[in-house]
């Protein structure tokens, strides 16, 4: 154990009731959005290889030229409804909205900087639509503030000089009074997601991010703070110098998922990820693999079933309208979630062995298990392993609760569950409902070799 001022403030999950319900989210919407969405990844008719929302680091666009996009941001296809609309039709159970990117460009009419809204052709506050629009539709909001912000003058990548230590003095406070700013201007946001926190000027602010991360844990009690916003002394960033998450979840999963449990280190976490292969802010052009349904499904409930939760990006076009083929896809998710969310909401890793059809999910609080299948075996027969003292009550699907299916056991803890339709054309749930087992007394379970 080494001695930490600023490491974790708190081993093991939080247990309160904000978190409990993070915990259970299931699914999730990012949005990205922002002056980058104007020129969606192409300038001059000129393509821009990377991220759409990164497109000002482009040699391809003087810096200035880009800055001026804010005089361009007049988005009369903006409808905050319709965006809470597509988020609840997808069975969405919280949110993450950019509320200033890296370029600094600020969606709420902040009074710290002029590179906001409020000096746009549109003025009017984007933000506080947005939360009363997902708020009415019962979905959590939480607020993406990046640290890294290329338009402040304040802002450096690294504190070398004299100058830049009193530069960067200015840019701690100015990040101060934002984020502050946004918690008084937007009081039932649940969280704080932040990014751009990567680079050395911040990462050698250990006591000023703990400091001002416990100042706003304390100006909005229950607020939740990802593993990162910050460094401890020693530069360590997510995970502190003794190895502990710091925050409330771990943060790193972005465009990633973790493939077993012993890879979450028995934090909260969840998985944030593109459609296309990484494209956060819109892109004329998706270029590349294009994720499907069913693609987004099987990542959810693999999210799921480890623990934690999956959460979509979706990129609206500078004129404010959604893309069609996020709200295909927003539809078409939100059909299946329809009929089977109750493997996803309010569900957790179950602790049996993975088998090769798909996912178990276990209801929290309960002893229900869900198998979310996704490649049906040839035999029809879907294999199952509980723990011994454990067998199958009953099962069925999730879909047709009324028709039991046969749970033919194979040995003390292993079982086939029959499928009497092996046709399936979407992914689906079985249920399973345990029930103590009583000693077999079968004492020829384990070959002697
Ligand atoms: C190398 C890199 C830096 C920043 C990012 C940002 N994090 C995502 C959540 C997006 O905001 C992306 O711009 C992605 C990759």
């Amino acid at each position: 154990q080494i001695e930490l001022k600023h490491g974790s403030h708190r081993i093991g999950k939080r247990t309160d009731a904000v978190m409990q319900k993070w915990r259970g989210y299931g699914l999730g919407q990012f949005i990205h959005w922002g002056l980058y969405a104007i020129p969606g990844g192409e300038w001059n008719g000129k393509q821009y290889n990377g991220a759409a929302e990164w497109i000002r680091s482009w040699n391809g666009i003087p810096k200035s030229t880009y800055d001026s996009l804010i005089y361009k941001f007049n988005p009369v296809n903006f409808n905050a409804e319709e965006w809470a609309v597509t988020a609840k039709q997808m069975g969405a159970r919280y949110v993450t909205i950019t509320t200033k990117h890296h370029d600094g460009f600020c969606l709420w009419p902040s009074k710290y900087t002029r590179y906001t809204i409020a000096n746009s052709p549109w003025k009017k506050d984007i933000m506080k639509p947005l939360v009363d629009a997902y708020d009415k539709q019962g979905i959590d909001v939480i607020l993406y503030f990046s640290v890294m912000d290329w338009n402040h003058p304040g802002w450096r990548y690294d504190i070398k000089t004299k100058e830049d230590s009193i530069a960067f003095e200015g840019f701690k406070q100015f990040t101060r009074n934002q984020l502050l700013e946004l918690l008084t201007l937007y009081p039932t946001a649940k969280g704080l997601w932040f990014d751009g926190t990567w680079d050395k000027s911040w990462i050698k602010q250990a006591a000023f991010a703990d400091e001002l991360e416990t100042e706003m844990r304390k100006f909005r009690p229950g607020l939740i703070i990802g593993s990162r916003f910050r460094a401890d002394e020693n530069g360590k960033r997510h995970f502190d110098s003794n190895g502990v998450l710091m925050g409330d979840y771990e943060q790193g999963w972005e465009r990633k998922i973790p493939n077993k449990i012993e890879d979450v280190h028995g934090n909260d976490w969840d998985c944030v990820m593109t459609v296309p292969e990484n494209q956060w802010g819109y892109n004329k052009a998706w270029k590349g693999h294009i994720k499907t349904r069913n693609e987004l499904l099987e990542m959810t409930a693999k999210c799921v079933s480890l623990g934690g939760n999956f959460v979509l990006n979706f990129g609206p076009q500078g004129d404010g309208a959604i893309r069609k083929e996020e709200k295909q896809l927003a539809a078409q998710i939100g059909d299946w979630m329809k009929t089977n969310s109750e493997a996803i909401y309010n569900c957790e890793y179950a602790g049996l062995e993975k088998q090769d059809w798909g996912y178990f999910t276990k209801k929290t609080g309960s002893d229900k298990l869900y198998m979310i299948v996704f490649n049906v075996p040839v035999s029809g027969a879907l294999k199952v392993k509980l723990p011994a003292n454990t067998s199958i009550g009953k099962s069925y699907l999730l879909a047709q609760p009324a028709q039991l299916l046969n749970a033919e056991e194979i040995s003390g803890t292993e079982y086939f569950i029959h499928l009497k339709n092996t046709a399936a054309g979407n992914p689906f749930v079985v249920v399973l409902e345990p029930t103590a087992k009583k000693a077999s007394g079968n004492t020829y379970d384990k070959a002697k070799t």
